[in-house]
């Protein structure tokens, strides 16, 4: 018999409080499958499998699992690029579920994305500044240049940076500019899918100390996505454990690490190389230098 999930999901209960940032009840997604036959059709990929978990206001939340579990599906369902086969998130309180682009765009202020792989997601034609400031456009903002130097240094970069080009910064600094990009319209909820994977293990500890920092600073909510616990970890509160389209395990994050209940989880900690690990064989200047 197939193990169940270790804790009961996280299901969103009655409200008593402020509401959550994000709320996933019973989400399932179902792609079809090219026919394999054209008697027979191919039964369909159940990439979720009936999800549920709420993210509290300012809580860091991960999601971990391996390639193929469904987390691209799930982060792509949160910020309304995908609908789910049944079952209904709100973001915020407010049921995204079957709305149409226009009446989404309270969610692209609200949650913005930061992916994994910052050359792709930034357009190497153009400036930074102008990369920083596209979502300032949209909303009309005043003082673009002001606020574009603002969120460069809010990054750790130069205010200068807004002159040059993609290219011309180092993979670190480059997912710096994706992350002033998401700050720009000023969201409460920021989703990072693994967005230290593609970087140097020297520079990775650096940018999530920044995504850390920023989310206190700026009070925040994040979900983050990753295969590695320890990566989540170093920056999350609480984690959901996910294998092949389900949650099996959730709890804060030093528990599930420290003391994992399902046999996934262990086998996820005992497979990965840790973040800890990694960086013991590197030396201060590496974790200096970008
Ligand atoms: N458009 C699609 N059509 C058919 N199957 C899909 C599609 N997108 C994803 N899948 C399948 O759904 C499952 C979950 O995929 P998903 O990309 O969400 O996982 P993941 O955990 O994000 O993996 P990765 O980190 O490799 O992207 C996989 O079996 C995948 O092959």
């Amino acid at each position: 018999m197939a193990e169940q999930p270790t804790s009961a999901p996280l299901a969103p209960g009655p409200r008593t409080g402020p509401v959550d940032a994000i709320s996933v009840r019973d989400v399932t997604r179902d792609y079809r499958r090219p026919r394999a036959s054209l008697r027979r059709p191919s039964p369909p990929v159940h990439a979720l499998r009936g999800v549920s978990f709420a993210v509290p206001q300012g809580q860091r939340f991960g999601i971990v699992g391996e390639s193929g579990c469904g987390k691209s599906t799930l982060l792509r369902i949160l910020a309304g690029l995908d609908q789910p086969t049944s079952g209904s998130v709100a973001i915020d309180g407010r049921d995204i579920t079957g709305l149409r682009e226009r009446q989404l765009r309270f969610v692209r202020e609200r949650l913005q994305l930061v992916f994994q792989d910052p050359m792709s997601a930034l357009d190497p034609r153009m400036r930074v500044g102008d990369i920083v400031a596209e979502p300032l456009v949209a909303q009309g903002h005043r003082n673009r240049k002001e606020r574009v130097a603002e969120l460069l240094e809010a990054v750790g970069l130069r205010a200068d940076a807004a002159n040059r080009y993609p290219h011309q910064f180092s993979g670190g600094q480059r997912q710096r500019i994706s992350i002033a990009r998401a700050l720009a319209p000023r969201p409460k909820i920021i989703v990072a899918d693994e967005p230290v994977s593609a970087l140097d293990v020297s520079v990775r500890a650096q940018v999530l100390n920044l995504i850390a920092d920023l989310v206190d600073e700026l009070s925040l909510t994040l979900v983050f996505v990753s295969h590695d616990l320890s990566v989540v970890r170093h920056v999350c509160d609480r984690v959901a454990v996910m294998h092949a389209g389900q949650i099996v395990e959730t709890g804060s994050t030093e528990q599930v690490y420290e003391d994992p209940q399902h046999s996934y989880t262990r086998r996820l900690i005992a497979a990965a190389p840790t973040l800890d690990r990694a960086l013991s064989g590197v030396s201060a200047a590496d974790l200096n230098r970008e």
